[in-house]
């Protein structure tokens, strides 16, 4: 029998977990994988507790949560030399990463798969000492993500982001950037905000960098230059049918390896979560971990 360990946050999305782990932990049973649990208990705990499951050696881990807590779980994974396989079970907010590998919504559906051993290479971002498996991001806007508080999010979900977003937009100022990625030229000019994409399905945009695959070891870089806030606001709406990247206003590229600084003081955000200040430099790790999927 295999062994899995799932590490599930119980205030995730509506707090589904609560009501689905009893089928879930029965149907994985039925199909030969015995399942010990973890609910996580606040910031940092899923990454220990992945860290854990590899030394004890368990088959897979398995991260059941929203995009937070997969974050947490491949940063405690990923530096690791035997990393098992992982599974996913969406149970976010906007599900980004879920959304962008297309793994299936009925959770009964997902546990076959896993079952069934179905294995993908997935490819990590690694910014300075942490990991990113969907997007890295900076600049203020990109702030929105840990200022939507928690139990908002339970209530109305992805709305209470673009109600958020709406309101910092107005406050969005320019920062300048020095970026030099590998296969292009160097780049001085000042942001609104730039973001590393590894997956095409971003912030509930599904269409923000249509080109970016999760095995390909590469990442699609956008960048919105200095702009207004009516300009800010066409882009979104253009962004929202995957038009965006042609515009003048739009620096779009594809590259494994990237170095940002900036004279002035700006944050990442990686996958919706903090992740320290510029100068940073990125990194593809190409199918750096197995995924079910
Ligand atoms: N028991 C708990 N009580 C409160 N907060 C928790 C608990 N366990 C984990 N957390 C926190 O929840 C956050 C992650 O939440 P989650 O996995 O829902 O991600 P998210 O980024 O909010 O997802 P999404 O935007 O997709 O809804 C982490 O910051 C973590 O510290």
């Amino acid at each position: 029998m295999k062994k899995a360990r799932l590490i599930y946050n119980p205030t995730s999305g509506r707090e589904e977990m609560k009501k689905r782990l009893a089928d879930i932990l029965q149907r994985l049973d039925q199909g030969g994988i015995e399942a010990s649990c973890h609910a996580t208990t606040g910031e940092g705990d899923a990454t220990r507790e992945a860290e854990l499951a590899i030394e004890r050696g368990y088959d897979m881990i398995i991260a059941a949560g929203g995009d937070g807590t997969l974050y947490e779980v491949i940063n405690g994974m990923a530096e690791r030399e035997n990393r098992p396989p992982l599974g996913v079970f969406p149970l976010g907010t906007t599900n980004d990463f879920a959304r962008a590998l297309g793994i299936p919504r009925q959770w009964e559906d997902y546990v076959d798969l896993v079952i069934n051993q179905q294995l993908r290479p997935l490819d990590l971002g690694k910014v300075n000492d942490k990991y990113f498996i969907n997007i890295a991001g900076g600049g203020s806007l990109t702030e929105l993500t840990y200022e939507v508080p928690s139990r908002l999010k339970t209530m109305i979900g992805q709305l209470a982001y673009y109600m958020k977003g709406i309101e910092k937009m107005a406050s969005l100022s320019p920062q300048e950037l020095i970026i030099r990625a590998a296969g292009q030229e160097e780049i001085h000019d000042e942001f609104m905000l730039f973001l590393i994409a590894n997956t095409n399905s971003v912030g509930g945009f599904e269409k923000l960098a249509p080109g970016a695959t999760i095995d390909d070891g590469l990442f699609d870089v956008i960048g919105v230059r200095k702009c207004n806030l009516a300009d800010m606001i066409r882009l979104v709406t253009l962004a929202l049918r995957g038009e965006h990247l042609n515009d003048k206003k739009v620096v779009h590229f594809q590259t494994d390896y990237m170095e940002v600084t900036s004279p002035g003081y700006v944050q990442l955000n990686l996958d919706g979560e903090l992740g320290g200040t510029l100068p940073a430099t990125f990194k593809n790790l190409r199918h750096h971990l197995m995924l079910y999927r």
